[in-house]
């Protein structure tokens, strides 16, 4: 695990006919968050595993890959065995999440489990036994630019927590609406990566957003130094 705060900015909120550009352009980031969305799962549709494979040969960042998908016990393998270096899915979705854990980690990816805002950790907490990454939403999953939800923090503190006991090993990922108003409390909780869209993309300079956000969480963290 990191001693250092993770910038994952989201390329949702690039510029989507430049994205080679886009990823260049935060290549001080510690990973790069892809959106994937099915339009069924979420009511957005956005790109697969087609882009996702020319992005990979296209950039050393580490890929985040965040499936907004039905049915991710069919396709999340893809994203791994394409070199994808964590594949998320969303527990709502999952059919078996502890065989989808397994099968992601014999590809060669990290494995990672998103919850929505209103789901609870606690019925999954054998199931996150499994998982590398646990991504926490703190928007309603399907379009960048959304407002924080704050209730979310709750879940973050719990499984930080578990994490500090040793009753979980993984990294605590949080998604939507992180800026330069909210990543301190996210930091506080107990966050260990930060994804941010429109903060990023949004800034004059994005890298310099990167740089100035991962400042100020490691400033806010109890559990991350700079
Ligand atoms: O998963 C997502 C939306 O479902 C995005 O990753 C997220 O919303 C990032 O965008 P922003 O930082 O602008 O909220
Ligand atoms: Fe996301």
């Amino acid at each position: 695990m990191s001693n250092h705060p993770l910038i994952a900015p989201s390329l949702l909120s690039a510029d989507f006919a430049r994205l080679s550009d886009e990823m260049s352009a935060v290549s001080d980031s510690d990973w790069l968050h892809v959106d994937v969305m099915d339009a069924h799962f979420v009511p957005n549709l956005t790109l697969g595993l087609p882009v996702v494979q020319s992005l990979l040969k296209a950039t050393d960042i580490p890929i985040d890959c965040h499936l907004m998908i039905e049915n991710p016990d069919h396709w999340a393998i893809g994203y791994a065995e394409a070199g994808a270096y964590n594949v998320t899915s969303h527990v709502e979705a999952a059919e078996d999440p502890v065989a989808l854990a397994k099968n992601l980690r014999a590809a060669g990816a990290k494995a990672g489990l998103s919850v929505k805002p209103g789901t609870p950790l606690q019925p999954y907490l054998d199931v996150l036994k499994h998982y590398d990454t646990l991504l926490v939403m703190s928007v309603e999953p399907g379009f960048g630019g959304q407002s924080f939800i704050t209730d979310v923090l709750s879940k973050v503190r719990e499984a930080r927590k578990l994490v500090e006991t040793g009753h979980l090993n993984l990294v605590v990922e949080i998604d939507g609406g992180i800026n330069a108003d909210t990543i301190e409390q996210a930091a506080e909780a107990g966050v260990d990566c930060f994804v941010a869209g429109s903060a990023v993309y949004g800034a004059e300079d994005p890298n310099k957003a990167v740089e100035a956000l991962r400042a100020q969480a490691g400033r806010a963290s109890a559990h991350l130094g700079v």
